[in-house]
């Protein structure tokens, strides 16, 4: 048996903007294996990025994680944390959500690490490539030795604060030291970037798209995180290119271990990747389980949209054809509490117009969906009247909600917003 790495139960993040309260994610709940790739795919929108700078805590404002625990098994973490914040600690699991925000930036790039879709965004122009991997390396140095000091945690902060947000990083011209710049040319060499030597004193821009990604990696891979979450790694980059850039994150995998959690609206890129993978839909995970179960079992109209959407699961260059109808408005106001996906579901019946609980499902113990078709049959004498969501859903199809604000709304905007924005502060 695998232990959990990662437990996150009922977590909620909503942005709170002009338009409204947007549930990005909803109520979600993941349980991660050391060790494994979890795959979260779903539509534009759906949820999976916010998911993904939740558990890493970068949701900035208007947004907030309103409800939920996030909960890391690391005895080391739980240790240190265990004398100050001994309601934090449940066994070898630390609830991020319950230490101090710099104790749980300081987990950044050393414990969890992520990668993005834009290659260019987690680098600085005017520095060379590998004096950044030095510095990210360096991080990792003084935070290991020393684990206690709180200046070494705050340097760590905003040293992997300038890694993920870019804006920190000072153009500094040289390394921090020898050792921490031949440990940047060992990590170029390590995801296939020829000539690391001379390319180490190289700048971003003189890099491809497909190097630049690989050197990213390089840069999460620096802290030797525990979980790597990775974002569309690969999205922007051509096909063949992908395929080498997929491959060398399998290989990573397998030599040091670590989890991942890896994010694409890419069924081919899942399939090829995963252990385990959740379907993502309207801020909510709506079909879980193994490949297997997800693949060849799958019980929820919207997983078998979008599989009947790929021509071919070895092709991961494919995108996915859209599912007919609308990816569903976030907006609190319009969401109702009917089963989300309802109105673009050809089996919607009058159960639909209730919001489903997670059933278990047949295949492994992992399979679970967020759909009544779990507990009974298709009926078509109970199928939802064509034309019902139009009339009933969408009143009047106006989304400017601002327009007809009362002053209670603004008022109470303001004070959730003193809220988010004083939180960021403590
Ligand atoms: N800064 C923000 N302000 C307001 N709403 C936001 C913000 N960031 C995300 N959202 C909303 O949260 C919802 C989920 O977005 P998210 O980026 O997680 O989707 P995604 O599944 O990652 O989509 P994609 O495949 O396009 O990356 C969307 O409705 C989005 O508009
Ligand atoms: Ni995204």
């Amino acid at each position: 048996m695998t232990e959990d790495i990662l437990r996150v139960d009922g977590l909620s993040t909503r942005f709170f903007t002009e338009q409204g309260q947007v549930n990005a994610v909803d109520d979600l709940d993941l349980r991660i294996e050391r060790g494994e790739v979890f795959g979260i795919v779903g539509e534009s929108g759906s949820g999976k990025s916010v998911t993904a700078r939740s558990i890493i805590d970068l949701i900035d404002s208007p947004g907030r994680i309103t409800d939920g625990e996030i909960r890391f098994n690391d005895p080391e973490l739980a240790d240190r944390v265990r004398g100050d914040h001994p309601e934090a600690v449940d066994g070898d699991f630390v609830d991020l959500q319950a230490i101090p925000e710099r104790i749980r930036r300081s987990l950044r790039g050393t414990s969890f690490s992520m990668i993005f879709q834009d290659p260019e965004s987690s680098f600085n122009p005017s520095i060379t490539v590998g004096e950044q991997l030095a510095e990210a390396v360096e991080v990792q140095r003084r935070a290991s030795a020393n684990p206690r000091s709180t200046r070494a945690r705050t340097q760590s902060e905003e040293y992997s604060l300038g890694n993920f947000l870019l804006s920190t990083l000072l153009p500094s011209q040289r390394y921090v030291s020898e050792e921490s710049r031949e440990r940047a040319i060992e990590l170029l060499e390590l995801v296939g970037i020829p000539d690391p030597v001379e390319r180490a004193d190289e700048y971003p821009h003189e890099y491809s798209g497909g190097m630049l990604q690989r050197a990213m990696i390089a840069q999460a891979l620096a802290g030797e995180p525990d979980v790597l979450i990775a974002d569309e790694p690969t999205t922007a980059l051509d096909v063949t290119i992908q395929a080498q850039v997929l491959d060398l994150l399998d290989e990573l995998q397998e030599e040091t271990g670590m989890t991942i959690l890896l994010i694409t609206h890419n069924l081919g890129v899942i399939a090829r990747m995963c252990d385990r993978v959740g379907v993502m839909y309207a801020g909510e995970i709506v079909e879980r389980g193994t490949l297997s179960d997800v693949f060849d079992d799958q019980i929820h109209p919207y997983t078998e949209g979008l599989l009947g959407s790929i021509p071919d699961l070895e092709d991961t260059g494919s995108r996915l054809d859209p599912i007919p109808g609308n990816v569903p408005s976030l907006l609190d106001h319009e969401m109702g509490d009917r089963c989300h996906f309802a109105d673009r579901c050809p089996k919607a019946m009058d159960e639909c117009l209730e919001h489903p609980p997670e059933y278990p499902a047949d295949g492994s113990a992992h399979h679970r969906a967020r759909c009544v078709l779990a507990e009974m049959e298709y009926d078509e004498a109970k199928a939802v009247p064509e034309g019902y969501f139009d009339e009933t859903d969408r009143p009047a199809g106006d989304k400017h909600v601002g327009a007809e604000e009362t002053d209670d709304d603004i008022d109470e905007r303001a004070a959730q917003h003193a809220e988010t924005t004083g939180g960021e502060h403590q």
